[in-house]
């Protein structure tokens, strides 16, 4: 687990699924989906029901009497598949050791979860924190933390993980990252996780389309060339 990791992985945009049922409106204040996509405005229910769909979601959040917050940039994610194509991109897989940043209300944690992995989620709001904490009670390959992800010392939280399961019977394969981010801290993220090639096999995150554009693709010529983009460079030579 030595080289860089692969940072910003890019997933093909997912058409909105083709309308069985009634279209329903998204989440008051946003869904991920709508944000990232301009083609993903709607939520549709078909026929097979998620543990995450915009009802489960809502009943969840109003279990706690919360809405979701821009100033935590909470964008739930309300299409499953979605969540199985950030899984599928790390190629996630029974043993995998997987730090989540944000679970929100546990929807692609519980994907995570339903590959065999070993989660460990950092969630600054302390509701949510409390929510996965509950919602995942029954399993111990579920830790979260509740931190802020920018101030927390990501590396040492690894390596207590890494210590507290090769002391127990699971062997972890790999340290992976798969998260559906807040969107105003994307860079901080990136940052942050860049020089860790030697933790981390797979980074794969879901960003505005915009942000992961200006990310992967500025050059010196145009007045996009950011600071990030230099240290995006260096890690990816
Ligand atoms: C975009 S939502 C994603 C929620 C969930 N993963 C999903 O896909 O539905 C981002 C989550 O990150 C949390 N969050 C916001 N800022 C954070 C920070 N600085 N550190 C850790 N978690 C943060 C929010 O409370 C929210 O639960």
């Amino acid at each position: 687990m030595s080289s860089a990791p692969h940072l910003l992985q890019t997933i093909s945009p997912i058409a909105p699924p083709k309308p069985r049922g009634k279209v329903r409106p998204s989440l008051p204040a946003h869904n991920s989906t709508a944000d990232v996509h301009r083609r993903m405005l709607s939520i549709t229910c078909g026929t097979k029901r998620s543990p995450d769909d915009y009802h489960a979601t809502l009943r969840a959040l109003n279990s706690r009497g919360r809405r979701p917050r821009k100033s935590f940039g909470q964008h739930y994610m309300l299409n499953s598949e979605v969540n199985e194509q950030l899984a599928g991109a790390a190629n996630v897989q029974e043993g995998d050791v997987v730090l989540e940043i944000g679970p929100g209300t546990g929807s692609l944690t519980n994907v995570l979860l339903d590959k065999g992995a070993i989660v460990l989620a950092i969630e600054k709001d302390p509701h949510m924190a409390a929510l996965v904490k509950q919602r995942f009670s029954h399993t111990d390959r579920f830790k979260v933390w509740q931190e802020d992800f920018v101030k927390c010392h990501i590396r040492s939280h690894m390596f207590l993980l890494f210590e507290s399961i090769s002391s127990s019977d699971q062997k972890p394969r790999h340290a992976k990252v798969v998260s559906n981010i807040p969107f105003n801290i994307s860079t901080d993220v990136v940052k942050q996780l860049l020089p860790m090639g030697d933790v981390f096999s797979e980074v794969v995150l879901l960003l505005q389309e915009e942000t992961a554009q200006r990310l992967v693709e500025s050059s010196l010529r145009t007045s996009e060339y950011r600071p990030i983009n230099i240290f995006i460079n260096f890690y990816s030579g």
